[in-house]
């Protein structure tokens, strides 16, 4: 069998056309422009070019971009103090830290002191808790992108065995309480889970967050399986020249796709998923903000 391969990317064009409609709309109707906020303490390149993408494609969308570059060595108070100017400046409806900080930066107190309702990123523990308790809230961009491939992919997904490989805050358990609200029948593996291989041999749908460059072999999977990759690792790759890199997921695309139904290629999958539901969530949060009614099919 050769998996059919989802196209993150064309789907994320989509997904930014239709914000770039609600943005047109909201300013027609209301005179207001959604404004994301990203924030960027220090220098990691890849960071960089994350942050660099999102400020374009938010511009694209006709929303407002404010970037803030901090140096690596800024102090919590200083970082706090900004993010406190966000959360009263009406110009911003979305706020984002980008994840990871560096080490001396409590990274739970600097996400926690975000206002939960400009928190685009899903991370604030009230919003946490509201999507665990099936309430209304920001819901983390990259499992909602992955959601939404899931829905267009396989329509219903009531009573699939979905297993979720990687526990962490930003990725694994957000989107193992996306797929239970969808009433799957999730696992949630990590690296104490015994027999990886047989948990993911049972699963309708495997959702790979892992961190770890093509660790999911083929022939774990069932045939037939649906995987959304979420991984992105930078390999080296000299038969391209001389200091060149490739992308590749937590996924072994090559033998994957030859057992799995359906799978995200790494990239044009998840990753562009990411930021069209970054610019979804700011509209989403400037909509609630003026207690305008959200625009259906951008959120969960
Ligand atoms: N496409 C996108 O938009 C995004 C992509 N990413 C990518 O997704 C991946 C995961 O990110 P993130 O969740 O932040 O990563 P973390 O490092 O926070 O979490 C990785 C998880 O994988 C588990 N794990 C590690 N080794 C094994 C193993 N041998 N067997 C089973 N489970 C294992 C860990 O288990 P344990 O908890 O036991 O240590 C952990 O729960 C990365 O490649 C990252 O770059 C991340 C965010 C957005
Ligand atoms: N507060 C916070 N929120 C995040 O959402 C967040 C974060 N911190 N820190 C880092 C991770 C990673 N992440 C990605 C976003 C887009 C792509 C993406 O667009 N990838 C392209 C390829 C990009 C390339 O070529 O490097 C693709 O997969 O096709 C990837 C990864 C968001 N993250």
């Amino acid at each position: 069998m050769t998996a059919q391969i989802i196209d993150g990317k064309a789907f994320s064009a989509k997904v930014r056309g239709q914000v770039a409609e609600h943005v047109t709309r909201l300013k027609a109707d209301h005179g207001l422009t959604p404004g994301l906020a990203v924030v960027l303490v220090g220098e990691d390149p890849a960071s960089q070019v994350y942050v660099r993408s999102k400020g374009k494609q938010t511009i694209e969308a006709g929303m407002a971009s404010f970037e803030h570059k901090l140096d690596a060595s800024t102090s919590e108070a200083d970082l706090l103090a900004l993010i406190d100017q966000l959360n009263t400046d009406p110009a911003v409806h979305g706020i984002l830290v980008q994840l990871p900080l560096p080490d001396h930066l409590d990274e739970a107190l600097v996400i926690n002191s975000i206002a939960p309702e400009k928190d685009v990123d899903g991370f604030h523990i009230s919003n946490v808790g509201l999507l665990a308790t099936g309430q209304k809230s920001m819901v983390p961009c990259t499992p909602l992108g992955c959601l939404m491939l899931l829905r267009d992919q396989l329509g219903n997904l009531s009573g699939l065995n979905a297993v979720v490989i990687g526990r962490s805050n930003i990725v694994g358990k957000p989107m193992a309480q996306l797929l239970l609200r969808d009433s799957c029948t999730v696992t949630i593996a990590h690296s104490r889970t015994k027999d990886l291989a047989a948990v993911v041999r049972g699963a309708d749908i495997v959702v790979a967050a892992v961190g770890r460059p093509e660790f999911v072999p083929g022939d774990w999977l069932k045939p037939g399986a649906t995987v959304i990759d979420v991984g992105i690792n930078r390999l080296d790759a000299p038969e391209k020249g001389e200091g060149k890199t490739r992308l590749v997921g937590d996924v072994d695309f090559a033998s994957a796709s030859e057992v799995a139904g359906a799978i995200t290629p790494v990239p044009g999958g998840v990753g562009p998923m990411t930021i069209a539901c970054l610019l979804a969530n700011t509209v989403t949060a400037c909509c609630r903000a003026n207690g305008i009614a959200e625009p259906e099919g951008l959120t969960a």
